[in-house]
């Protein structure tokens, strides 16, 4: 077993009281975790009667600072006891004797089915059967270097959030992830393709971060079973600013990559001490992701590539260290502020060009309205020396209502923001105040933290500003990710209810405690709400102060995490998506700038616009010739039209149909098929799954044996295994369900292809001999009839090292057509056995909500 190592420390198992029934343990016990302290009696210094009286009103002294005991204690518990709260949820639960079978299948399927499995075969071995001593065992015992598989989650998405988002994928993004998980599977298999280096484009709002969200969850979940270390990053999400990169909880290209602000050619490699930093983090980077492309210059991306040339030490100049590259944006939005764009051609080092393949989306998903979406499309491309249509110009021209309104104001230059920012402030808000950020350095004296006299003179990664000016009433934007499950994300406006202030003490300033803000969207904050009860206004949420590291020497940074959003430049609005703005076109510098304001929307109705010039909507004349030049990526076809006289079987190890029915439903190519088969449907007799326009047959394992051996009395009483059918409507089909026969199966027949099937699985646990006894039953069932005969099913045997039931089969006359592993273990499990077929081929198909891909069998 690998030692492993975390880089931050981490509280890992402490006692847990209740705060209810043991108030004085409970809060002892988050004292001596929490609070820096050298002994015990510190934690309820003599005038406090109650360690949860010293936790409410105490103070302590660090260095000048005389801190609350309280703020202390919460903001290391925030940094250290990460989702305590849903951990103490999930144990009551438990208490509770919820039945979690769902909940365990989407976290951690083969996890959870491994356990059983486990527990299955220590019950099965100690039935003595001398003939299976050496066949009971195989599926287990697997490489060292996977026993211990962990799977980790750099991405902040829970199981259930990803689930929901790769459902969502449309028809064009599903065919682009599914491309990159493809290659990530084959990584995963140990076939080393060749790295890719993909382009994906759209205009606004064709979901292009949507889907590199999902790419880079999905992509980060298969490749980290690569690495034994769970800290290490097989993906990484970058971005060409700091805004864009917060919009998608991602770090910007220079921080990830140590490149300075001043990218100059040639390029200035890093130092032997940096790099090897670098390495220790990124050694293992198979794809970074760069969303915001437009915005990046060849400087930066010689950078790019001069740094993972180093970090991934490749002897020869192949581009990017031999690494996979996704990079996502639109050249027709904004183009990097300083710097020669990718797709003008740079007369020098150019690894844009012919090194990427492009895949471009075009169904805009953030305007429903067809005809404004259809407009969008047209600004998108619109030449300077072009008229823009009279049809267009109306339509823009509407929305010059005039109209004054609280909605984000969205202007070409800082200067116009910031003048428009106080402007509002100081009309509607006479008491603002300013914040200005506490900034703590490291003494090099004594090695201490302590509070720097003024501001560290450059920060780094973090939204929190040097003076925060705000007041009641003001219009505030978050900047920071508080807590994405309850919507406290970066770009959340809302506006100040109210500022708390701590009790005035000598030596501290006017630093408020609390900021109260009421979001614009109701759900946002609507769990911390739930927990206690707002004195300011029943919808205000508290913003509390946050901390960064801003500096690489460890210099802190003190801030509440909010800015004025009365109004904002057009490059901060790059990727946003909001309900309602006004743009002024008045100093639009850029081209690109008036299409990514004006495409901020969703309807039309909610974009109010000022100072309307036509002539300032334009593109970049070069950008239709580069991208028409550009390889295109070869993509599936997801627009499926039946092959007339071809049947499609789907056969899929689901891991459970109730969590999963919804994903099937999104899978364009299983509800392509003419049946879909499933095996681990893990459902109850009682259980009743429909998906439109298919008849449901099912047989739960419940069913599937009898009570003539314990291990079958055992098996019936497990929980998972089953098999399930999906017959398609318009087809006739008849479809057998057997008396438990001690095989995991049911039988169908389409009488119009002369086809007889048998659909199986096999638990681990069943000891294959005594299987292959009972599935000559099977074998002799579908003997009875003439025509085409397919036996397929998950049978927990590896064909590429084991062949007990492939041999069976072949002596029975039947051919396996499955060549390649099915599952991201490498192993080949799932089989396809056909006799008395011609023309019967089988395609492996990805799937990303089970352990198992599907195989889709087409017969001619
Ligand atoms: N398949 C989808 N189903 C539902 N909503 C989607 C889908 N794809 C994207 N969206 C939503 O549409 C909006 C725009 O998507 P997104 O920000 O990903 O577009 P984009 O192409 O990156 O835009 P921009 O170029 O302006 O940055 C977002 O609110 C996003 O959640």
């Amino acid at each position: 077993m690998m030692k492993r190592t975390r880089t931050e420390p981490a509280v890992v198992r402490y006692p847990r009281f209740s705060p209810k029934k043991d108030p004085e343990k409970y809060f002892h016990s988050l004292l001596q975790l929490f609070l820096p302290h050298y002994e015990d009696c510190q934690l309820k210094p003599e005038r406090f009667s109650t360690y949860e009286e010293f936790y409410n009103n105490g103070a302590v002294k660090c260095g000048r600072d005389v801190t609350q005991v309280k703020c202390i204690v919460d903001a290391n518990r925030a940094l250290f006891e990460k989702e305590s709260d849903k951990i103490d949820q999930a144990q009551q639960l438990l208490e509770q004797g919820v039945d979690l079978e769902d909940a365990w299948a989407a976290l951690c399927p083969e996890t959870e089915k491994e356990r059983h499995e486990c527990i299955e075969l220590r019950k099965t071995n100690t039935i003595p059967d001398e003939d299976d001593s050496e066949c009971s065992i195989p599926d287990l015992v697997v490489n060292p270097r996977t026993s211990f598989s962990i799977e980790t989650n750099h991405t902040g998405m829970s199981r259930e959030e990803a689930l929901g988002l790769l459902r969502s994928l449309n028809a064009q993004q599903s065919a682009i992830f599914y491309k990159v998980r493809k290659w990530c599977f084959e990584k995963l298999l140990g076939e080393n393709p060749e790295p890719f280096h993909l382009f994906v484009t759209g205009g606004a709002g064709t979901g292009k971060s949507h889907l590199i969200k999902a790419i880079y969850y999905e992509s980060s979940r298969l490749l980290s079973q690569l690495s034994e270390n769970p800290d290490d990053r097989s993906v990484i999400l970058t971005a060409s600013t700091g805004v864009a990169s917060f919009q998608i909880g991602a770090s910007t290209i220079h921080n990830t990559f140590s490149i300075g602000a001043n990218v100059k050619l040639p390029y200035q490699p890093l130092s032997d001490d940096k790099i090897n930093s670098l390495r220790a983090k990124l050694g293992g980077l198979q794809i970074p992701i760069i969303d915001e492309v437009s915005m990046v210059d060849h400087h930066l991306l010689s950078y790019v590539h001069g740094r993972l040339r180093q970090i991934k030490q490749t002897g020869d100049y192949s581009i990017f260290g031999r690494v996979s590259l996704v990079c996502v944006g639109d050249f027709y939005q904004l183009p990097p502020v300083k710097g020669i764009p990718l797709y003008v051609d740079p007369k020098g080092v150019n690894l844009w060009d012919n090194n990427f393949e492009i895949a471009e989306l075009t169904q805009v998903v953030r305007q429903q309205d067809t005809s404004f979406a259809e407009m969008l499309n047209r600004l998108r491309v619109h030449k300077k020396n072009e008229t823009l249509s009279p049809n267009d110009i109306n339509m823009l021209k509407q929305r010059e209502t005039g109209e004054e309104c609280d909605a984000i104001h969205i202007f070409p230059t800082n200067a116009q923001v910031d003048e428009y920012n106080i402007q509002k402030l100081n009309e509607c808000c006479p008491e603002a105040i300013t914040i200005h950020a506490r900034d703590f350095a490291r003494n090099p004296e004594t090695g201490r933290i302590e509070r720097k006299v003024g501001f560290h003179a450059k920060v780094f990664n973090s939204c929190l500003d040097k003076c925060v000016s705000l007041g009641v009433g003001a219009r505030v934007m978050l900047r920071k990710n508080v807590d994405v499950s309850d919507g406290l994300v970066n770009g959340a406006c809302g506006t100040v209810v109210h500022i708390s202030r701590k009790q005035k003490r000598d030596d501290d300033d006017d630093f408020p405690s609390a900021i109260h803000v009421e979001f614009d969207n109701p759900n946002v904050g609507k769990v911390q709400r739930s927990k206690q009860q707002q004195k300011y206004s029943p919808n205000s949420t508290v913003i509390e102060v946050e901390e960064d590291q801003v500096t690489n020497d460890g210099g802190l940074r003190r801030q509440f995490p909010l800015k004025l959003a009365w109004a904002c430049t057009i490059h901060k609005v790059q990727g946003l998506t909001v309900d309602k703005a006004v743009v002024s076109l008045d100093k639009v510098f850029s081209p690109g700038q008036a299409y990514v304001a004006l495409s901020r929307v969703r309807t039309l109705d909610g974009l109010i616009i000022n100072n309307f010039k036509d002539s300032v909507i334009y593109c970049n004349e070069k950008i239709d010739s580069a991208m028409k030049n550009m390889p295109r990526l070869a993509l599936e076809n997801y627009s499926f039209v039946k092959t007339p006289g071809v049947f499609t079987i789907a056969l899929h190890n689901v891991q459970s149909l109730r969590a999963h029915v919804q994903d099937i439903q999104v899978h364009r190519q299983i509800m392509n098929a003419d049946c879909i088969c499933l095996t681990e449907t893990w459902l109850k007799v009682e259980d009743q799954v429909q998906i439109p326009g298919f008849v449901f047959e099912n047989n739960p394992r419940a069913k599937c044996y009898d009570n003539s051996t314990p291990l079958f009395t055992d098996l019936k009483q497990q929980r998972g295994g089953g098999v399930g059918l999906f017959c398609c409507e318009s087809i006739h089909f008849n479809v057998i369900i057997p008396e438990p026969c001690n095989v995991e199966c049911l039988y169908f027949a389409v009488p119009h292809i002369s086809l007889n099937a048998a659909l199986l699985y096999r638990p681990n646990s069943y000891p294959l001999n005594l299987f292959r006894q009972n599935m000559l039953h099977v074998i002799d069932e579908l003997e009875k009839h003439s025509g085409k005969k397919v036996i397929m099913g998950d049978f927990n045997e590896d064909i590429l090292t084991s062949s007990t039931i492939g041999t069976l089969m072949e002596l029975h006359g039947y051919s396996q057509l499955v060549q390649h592993p099915t599952t991201e273990k490498g192993t080949l499990i799932d089989h396809v056995y056909v006799k008395d077929a011609e023309n019967v081929s089988v395609e492996i198909v990805q799937t990303y909500y089970s352990y198992h891909q599907a195989l889709l069998i087409s017969l001619r």
